[in-house]
């Protein structure tokens, strides 16, 4: 995932690694000036030497602050790259994919892991920079003694060797903090969905706050405190080798080498000045192993959400004599549970112009069936003809659909081409359904979506009506209708809908209209138990003019 982000960025990354270069290497410069000012032998070379420090100056402060702004803007274009990339993977996977990964870890991957991921990019000219100081005063340490270079490489070896056993273990932690907050994000869904809950039953309440919410909370919070702290240690570790090298340097190495002032001297100067540098390093590692983390996290995720979908459909939905269902079967893992829910194998077989009930009791399997009918589920096994040829492109075969599931979801926008035909279209509708005094269609979204369940409902059949597709689902969709409208669906909207060719299957628990139906599906454990066909002409209500 770095490495991708990393490609993506590669020649704005360039230029701003080279800034950071160019501004380590002037800061080393600087330091070398420093040295040569306070050694120098007369006046004159010291003025000469004030220039060329001014210069370097200048082009180290310039330096720097075009490597931070570069820096800057590649950590904030990396966050919105990430968040295309994940949306984009989301938007393709197939909607199995993403009811088993689950809301909260999508979220999580968007949010938290995301930023995480581009605050690495923040830290990289840190890491670049310190680095460059740390390797060039440890060249200028080699210029002045080999043998204390050669101390300092050990150092460093010991130093890496720590942070290396150190690394293993703090990721461990940081991976356990990373799973956990995917969990988290699940709570935070609840804080808001369950809302109404939470309140009404205080018990739950505090329970909830503290053992599920709380708990998650504090493991986020104590796997992170100690991977965190382990790097930490490492990085004091990382300082007390440092302190133990400036010692051995000082007060064992050097003590008798000729030119001893001069030395010492300039080793004093890049002890102070690369305290600084090393120890920012050093803290900066962990931030950027955390980036490590969530990158890996995102990866996990986006790995499991295979592209599914093609690019949009493009021409019309596809229109049908003979819709068939042959020998269809889905199955549902439940996971921790060993159990099995089967649907099917399932034969049915639907033309337009036709309205057919499917019911059965909780469970039986009904919306799992219409999910597999829509192509939402690709069959496990068995096929989906059209018109006798088996469907080989699930996007353009899913456009023949509109369908109003339970648990729908309500667009702001109704994502047509907005056109003052559509709002037209749309408030026509919404006057039919008894909807215009309290929201009306204007440059091609609804004007409030802040309705009761059944309002928004109705909402819901404005934009199945404008999709305007061959076939319609409605799993459920009179539940939440008072008795005045539900007469007025099963009786006017849905035979109106029939005899304009359309195909309807509506998922149902109300029997006092089954005898409406053209046919009748019972359903029961997954099985089609029974196909009753009903007199057709009882279906074909009273007048009634839907406006299209
Ligand atoms: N997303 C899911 N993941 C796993 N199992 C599921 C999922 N959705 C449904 N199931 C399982 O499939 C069975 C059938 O569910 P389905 O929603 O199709 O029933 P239904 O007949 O529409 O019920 P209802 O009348 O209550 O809406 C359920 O008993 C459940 O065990």
């Amino acid at each position: 995932m770095l490495a991708y982000l990393l490609r993506q960025a590669r020649s704005s990354l360039i230029a701003a690694t080279l800034a950071s270069v160019v501004a380590g290497v002037c800061s080393v410069l600087l330091v070398t000036q420093i040295n040569a000012a306070l050694t120098a032998p007369d006046q004159a070379a010291r003025a000469a030497l004030a220039w060329r420090f001014a210069a370097i100056a200048v082009a180290a402060a310039l330096a720097h602050t075009i490597s931070a702004v570069l820096f800057e803007r590649l950590s904030i274009q990396a966050h919105a790259r990430l968040r295309r990339f994940i949306a984009d993977k989301t938007i393709a996977a197939s909607f199995r994919q993403l009811e088993e990964i689950g809301g909260p870890r999508v979220h999580s991957a968007l949010s938290e892991h995301s930023a995480s991921v581009a605050s690495f990019f923040v830290n990289i000219p840190v890491i670049l920079v310190n680095a460059i100081i740390v390797l060039g005063g440890l060249a200028y340490l080699a210029w002045l003694s080999w043998p204390v270079f050669l101390v300092a490489v050990g150092v460093i070896g010991l130093g890496s060797l720590g942070y290396h056993l150190a690394h293993l273990k703090a990721i461990r932690h940081l991976d356990v903090a990373a799973r956990e907050q995917d969990h988290l994000f699940g709570h935070f869904r609840s804080l808001v969905d369950g809302a109404k809950e939470l309140r009404l039953h205080a018990a739950k309440r505090a329970r909830f706050g503290d053992e599920v919410l709380g708990a998650s909370i504090d493991v986020v919070r104590r796997e992170r405190e100690r991977g965190m702290s382990v790097f930490l240690a490492a990085s004091g570790w990382g300082s007390f080798l440092i302190y133990a090298f400036i010692g051995l340097v000082l007060f064992s190495l050097v003590g008798d080498a000729p030119d001893s002032a001069r030395v010492m001297t300039g080793f004093a100067l890049i002890f102070i000045y690369l305290m600084a540098p090393l120890e920012g390093l050093l803290l900066s590692l962990p931030r950027a192993n955390l980036a490590r983390v969530s990158a890996r996290r995102i990866e996990e995720i986006t790995r499991a959400l295979t592209a599914a979908e093609e690019a949009p459909a493009a021409g019309a939905a596809p229109r049908f004599e003979r819709l068939a269902l042959r020998g269809v079967a889905h199955r549902y893992f439940h996971e921790g549970m060993d159990d099995l829910f089967t649907l099917g194998p399932v034969d049915l077989s639907f033309a337009p112009g036709e309205l057919v009930f499917l019911v059965g009791g909780n469970g039986s399997g009904k919306t799992t069936l219409a999910k597999l009918l829509v192509g939402l589920y690709a069959p496990e096994h068995g096929e989906i003809l059209l018109d006798g040829a088996p469907v080989d492109d699930r996007d353009r075969y899913r456009q023949s659909f509109s369908a109003i599931f339970s648990d729908f979801h309500l667009f702001d926008r109704l994502l047509d081409a907005a056109s003052a035909d559509l709002d037209q279209r749309g408030n026509r509708l919404l006057e039919r359904l008894h909807l215009h005094h309290k929201v009306r269609v204007r440059d091609g979204a609804f004007t409030t979506r802040a309705l009761s369940q059944g309002q928004r409902k109705r909402l819901a059949l404005v934009v199945a009506y404008l999709e305007d597709r061959p076939f319609l689902v409605f799993d459920e969709w009179a539940a939440d209708q008072d008795p005045l409208f539900k007469d007025v669906f099963y009786r006017e909207l849905l035979p109106a809908l029939k005899a304009q060719g359309k195909t309807v299957l509506v998922i149902s628990h109300d029997d006092r209209y089954f005898d409406l139906a053209d046919r009748l599906i019972r359903m029961e454990s997954g099985q089609v138990t029974a196909v009753e066909q009903r007199a057709a002409e009882a279906a074909v209500g009273r007048e009634a003019a839907i406006p299209q």
